[in-house]
């Protein structure tokens, strides 16, 4: 057995909801992006890793890059920027049931600006009949010169074995960077707050949206093994706090209790979770904030 080790990072771009979470959870096979049927639940970069007996891949999960309205969403679309000119390799994840559209535009733009080899990854493909398919195909062939077109289910995992075959194909000799256990390099707090933002986001249906924030302002083990965590959730409207306290607290102590499940299943210890909610109606413009709530810029050119 004298195969080479290969390795390097990957970064998956693509519109908001076209599965790009669910290709990283399957690849990586635990739960450490958050996930909902809502776009642009995807803020911060979020990193998989990969391992084998010979390669390792690092994923990185760039936002939902779009145009730009706030300022929140230009640190985002420059974030995906920076994320290109740093990876190997890039996947731009569509849905495939959906038409070529103003956002697919966009990246494909921003795509063209970097060296970096881009698979096309074409998503969702149980939802599709493979005629269609070979036409979308022949489409986006005309669009852009992609290294590879790759369609695949990240639901069911069709065709994603055919996928990584390939993405390792593309890597270089290269060292195991991290530990074979090693999921994600995220902070826990970091994991702790995409957890209670997505029992927010599901429970709460259309009425709270993406303009929400969590914080976690102490986590701390306590005697007896048991972790105390506190948070602050962030929203925009005094009607936001509402819908997530409910009545009678009921909403706020259901994301409490779901929240919990997940942070004890992560931590392997009991959690004892206290949740605060608190009206900030700019915090989405300010910068200085943006970097208080977790928002790291330093890797922003
Ligand atoms: N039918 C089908 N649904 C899928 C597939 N992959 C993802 N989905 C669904 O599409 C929705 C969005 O998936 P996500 O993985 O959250 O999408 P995302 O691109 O990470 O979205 P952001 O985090 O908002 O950027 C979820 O409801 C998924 O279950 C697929 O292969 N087939």
């Amino acid at each position: 057995m004298n195969e080479t080790y290969k390795s390097g990072f990957v970064a998956l771009v693509g519109r908001p909801n076209v599965g790009k979470s669910t290709l990283l959870n399957y690849i990586v096979g635990e739960k450490i992006a958050i996930m909902s049927d809502k776009p642009q639940t995807t803020r911060n970069k979020i990193q998989g890793i990969y391992t084998s007996e010979t390669a390792q891949l690092i994923f990185i999960d760039t936002p939902g890059i779009h145009k730009p309205k706030h300022q929140l969403g230009d640190f985002m679309v420059r974030a995906a920027l920076s994320t290109f000119r740093e990876v190997d390799l890039i996947l731009f994840v569509v849905d495939v049931n959906e038409p070529y559209g103003q956002g697919e535009k966009f990246i494909l733009e921003k795509l063209k600006e970097t060296n970096t080899p881009v698979f096309l990854v074409l998503n969702k493909i149980d939802r599709m009949h493979p005629e269609q398919l070979l036409e979308k195909i022949a489409a986006y062939r005309e669009l852009y010169q992609f290294a590879e077109i790759i369609p695949v289910s990240a639901l069911n995992g069709n065709n994603v074995t055919t996928l990584m075959e390939q993405i390792i194909r593309y890597m270089d000799e290269g060292p195991q960077y991290y530990p074979a256990d090693e999921i994600t390099d995220h902070p826990e707090r970091f994991i702790v707050s995409e957890f209670i933002r997505e029992k927010i986001i599901h429970l709460t249906e259309e009425e709270v949206p993406h303009s929400i924030a969590v914080v976690i302002e102490e986590m701390k083990e306590r005697k007896g093994g048991m972790v105390y965590i506190s948070a602050l959730v962030l929203v925009e409207r005094q009607s936001q706090k509402g819908i997530i306290i409910g009545k009678q607290g009921n909403m706020l102590k259901e994301i409490g209790k779901r929240a919990r499940k997940d942070i004890e299943a992560l931590l392997g210890s009991n959690v004892y979770l206290d949740l605060f909610v608190k009206v900030d109606k700019n915090w989405r413009n300010n910068r200085r904030q943006l970097s208080e709530y977790g928002y790291d810029q330093t890797h922003l050119e």
